[in-house]
């Protein structure tokens, strides 16, 4: 039996008894056991090797073949499909993902070799299985699915690859968005990467809660650097160009940014979960109008957590010196900032010039946004409630609620298509798992990677509802 099949039986047949019966469930197997090696590629994986057109065929034959899919490069690596239906008055939504990943190295602790693919106890290890490659897999598979099933999308979507959102997406998701204006498109809602559901990770909280984040949190890219006329090391200065910058770093490593839970989307967030914290955690969080304070500062005591408390500040890059026996007459640092959706970045860019505190530190915005718009998650919101209830449809007992990404997505430079921009994927995480992303270990459960299908497969359907469910059973709603 192949990677998926066994796994196949369970959840996967499912969906085949929707579908036409035993007739599609070779292929519809055989196919998802062709998507799921292609995610075990990973490196090797590249729509490059996807733009020779017999490699398209064998991965995802109906979508390339279908006459309801137009397929375009953009900047050359990134993908648009537009997925036509049936009645145009119908406005369109958005799928993203990306399938650039961040380096990894053979010389870090990895379990597996990070691009070998390799299977271990149930999870397909490599590079970009998490970020983002099991979503660029799951969307396409799940659309090569209803196309084979013969159903005619109602409402029209496109679903767009990026291949530089690791790098900010200027190439690919950018020229998408362009291109996406000049034709007059307008979205009902974009679905990104960037929230998933989380079990175990938010201490207290009985059992699991999908999180689909109705914004994210702004960032900079900022350089610090320092010179100063090179010399001789058996005379140094009483300070180098190191020692500067090294002090300058530690005091914002030592002094962070301000508590601000609570003032942001998490606030929202956490009162939508309160009653599924034990006590007296429910209580606490149902009343962050006075318990804020001291929730931030056990929050931020865990590092995926403090993320939700304030701007954060990491220290990512350090480089100085040329030779063991000079004075480097450079020293340059980068630091990484995600900010608070209650900060602005030119109140942060002030914040970091007054603790940094040395005119001799010079101070570079090398890339900077505000933190995005929320979108809505009222009862009305069409994108948010369908998300929501298609989650539902596979775990009906699953709460849902809204949340806020920490990281960042290509899905803000939709924000001029969109007032409803939404990232979620269906993944379960648990503790350990967030420390994967840009980590080691990267890896993707079979489950998870079944899930991914299962949704985007579904949510293609819920999509075509006419009506919104009106109170569709979670236990948020019980
Ligand atoms: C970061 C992971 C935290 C995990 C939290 C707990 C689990 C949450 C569940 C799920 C999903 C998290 C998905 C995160 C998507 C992150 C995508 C990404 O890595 N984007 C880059 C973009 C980027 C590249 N360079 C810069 C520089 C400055 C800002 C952004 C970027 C990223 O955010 O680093
Ligand atoms: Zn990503
Ligand atoms: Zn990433």
């Amino acid at each position: 039996m192949g990677l998926l099949s066994s796994a196949g039986t369970g959840k996967i047949v499912r969906i085949v008894g929707k579908m036409d019966g035993a007739k599609y469930r070779d292929i519809l197997e055989e196919n998802l056991l062709e998507s799921a090696r292609e995610l075990r590629l990973g490196r090797r994986f590249t729509f490059q090797q996807d733009n020779d057109p017999k490699h398209k065929a064998k991965s995802f034959p109906t979508v390339f073949s279908s006459s309801k899919v137009k397929h375009e490069l953009v900047a050359n690596y990134s993908h648009l499909f537009w997925v036509q239906g049936s009645r145009p008055e119908l406005q369109p939504y958005m799928l993203l993902a990306h399938t650039d990943v961040v380096p990894a190295s053979e010389d870090d602790a990895w379990e597996v070799p990070p691009f070998s693919g390799d299977e271990k106890d149930g999870f397909i290890y490599g590079r970009g299985t998490m970020d983002d490659k099991g979503s660029v897999m799951g969307i396409l598979a799940a659309l090569e699915y209803i196309l084979m099933k013969g159903y005619t999308p109602q409402r029209g979507f496109y679903i767009g690859l990026g291949h530089d959102e690791e790098v900010h997406g200027l190439n690919g998701a950018v020229n998408i968005v362009r291109l996406l204006k000049e034709r007059g498109v307008k979205l009902l809602f974009v679905l990104d990467e960037g929230s998933a559901i989380l079990d175990g990770i938010l201490k207290g909280l009985d059992g699991p809660a999908a999180l689909i984040a109705t914004s994210e949190k702004g960032a900079t890219v900022l350089k610090l650097s320092v010179s100063m006329p090179p010399s001789h090391a058996s005379m140094p200065p009483r300070e180098t160009t190191i020692g500067i910058l090294a002090a300058a770093v530690k005091r914002l490593e030592e002094n962070p940014m301000k508590r601000l839970f609570g003032l942001g989307p998490e606030g929202g967030m956490f009162e939508h979960l309160a009653h599924k914290f034990r006590f007296p955690l429910n209580f606490v969080m149902s009343n962050l109008w006075l318990f804020a304070p001291l929730i931030a500062r056990i929050m931020e005591r865990n590092e995926t957590t403090n993320a939700f408390v304030r701007t954060t500040t990491a220290v990512t890059m350090f480089n100085a010196g040329v030779k063991e026996n000079v004075i480097a007459s450079y020293a340059e640092a980068f630091v990484n900032m995600r900010i608070h959706s209650a900060q602005t970045l030119k109140e942060v860019l002030e914040c970091v010039e007054s603790t940094v505190g040395d005119p001799r530190v010079k101070i570079e915005v090398v890339y900077g946004f505000d933190p995005l718009p929320i979108s809505p998650y009222d009862e009305t919101s069409f994108g948010f409630q369908i998300i929501k209830k298609t989650v539902l449809d596979m775990f009906p007992s699953m709460i849902v609620a809204p949340g806020m990404c920490i990281a960042n997505t290509d899905s803000r430079h939709f924000k001029d298509l969109s007032s409803s921009i939404y990232r979620f994927t269906p993944a379960i995480y648990k503790p350990g798992d967030a420390q994967r992303f840009h980590g080691i270990n990267e890896r993707t459960s079979r489950e998870n990677y079944e899930g991914m299908v299962q949704f985007f497969f579904r949510l293609f359907q819920n999509c075509d509802i006419k009506k919104l469910p009106e109170s569709h059973t979670s236990v948020h709603e019980l």
